[in-house]
């Protein structure tokens, strides 16, 4: 991938760390590069999970259907899950935009836990206390959660007109004020008409937890993932369901100790 992969200068990439926010950061990106193309009666979110319009890079390279990138119309909306220093040359070399979103990582870890637990590959218990020493040790497909964030901070520092962070919590209080700085950001920012005419209220509405989570289940979701595998409880701050005051004690001073050089915070 790292090599083939030709990225346009009017891409966006959806980049986040799993379990992070992900779908819904798709689907608000899907629905804001896009909605000149589609009337929000007959919209592509009312039918199809945002995993599916959104692809998801490193998952084609893998399948090696990656001609299929090359079909998308432009402007192309893409996600990765790929670390920043792991991403192809073109992606970094390209004035393409990234909108990084992060997620405080205790509520991170339950909500992998839930998903991995769903998966019937795994015919035997995955024990909670097993996936919180894997996640502190930092032992992940993609890394560990905190060096993930803090590649696409540091660069977003660098380099802000190519990279957003966006948080989660800070989303979920305020979807609109992420919604309209996120449009700015990618360069189709809501007109004095939009705003009125209550365009940005209708987006997040559209892309909700509450309407995503309710697409037909039967249709399958990225790799023919289930589509209630991404949707859950979108709580913040679920964590404390799961975790004694022990753990989340100890994962807390992991990641004080993580972002310890660095001016992050979640
Ligand atoms: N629209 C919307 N609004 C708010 N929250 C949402 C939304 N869609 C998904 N979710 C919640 O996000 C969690 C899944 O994270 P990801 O989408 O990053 O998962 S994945 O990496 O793409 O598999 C998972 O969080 P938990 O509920 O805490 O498990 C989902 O419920």
């Amino acid at each position: 991938m790292h090599e083939v992969f030709q990225s346009q200068p009017s891409d966006v990439f959806v980049a986040s760390f799993m379990k992070s926010g992900t779908t819904w950061l798709k689907a608000l990106a899907f629905a804001v590069m896009h909605r000149d193309k589609y009337t929000l009666s007959s919209h592509p979110l009312l039918k199809l999970n945002p995993h599916d319009c959104v692809p998801i890079i490193e998952h084609h390279y893998a399948t090696r259907d990656e001609q299929y990138l090359e079909t998308l119309p432009s402007p192309r909306v893409l996600g990765t899950h790929v670390s920043y220093s792991m991403l192809p040359d073109s992606i970094k070399a390209s004035t393409n935009k990234i909108v990084y979103i992060c997620r405080e990582p205790k509520d991170v870890l339950v909500s992998l836990w839930h998903m991995v637990t769903k998966f019937e590959w795994f015919n035997k218990p995955f024990p909670f206390a097993k996936a919180f020493e894997l996640f502190c040790e930092g032992r992940m497909p993609y890394g560990p959660v905190w060096d993930h964030v803090l590649e696409y901070y540091t660069k977003s520092i660098h380099n802000p007109e190519k990279i957003m962070i966006l948080k989660y919590e800070e989303m979920s209080k305020d979807p609109i004020d992420s919604v309209v700085r996120m449009a700015n950001f990618i360069g189709c920012p809501f007109s004095e008409d939009e705003i009125k005419n209550g365009v940005v209220e209708k987006i997040v509405e559209l892309c909700s937890f509450n309407k995503l989570k309710d697409l037909d289940v039967n249709k399958n979701g990225a790799g023919n993932v289930p589509n209630n595998y991404f949707f859950r409880k979108a709580v913040v701050g679920d964590w404390q369901n799961y975790m004694t005051p022990e753990m989340a004690h100890k994962l807390d001073e992991i990641t004080k100790e993580k972002l310890s050089d660095s001016t992050f915070t979640y």
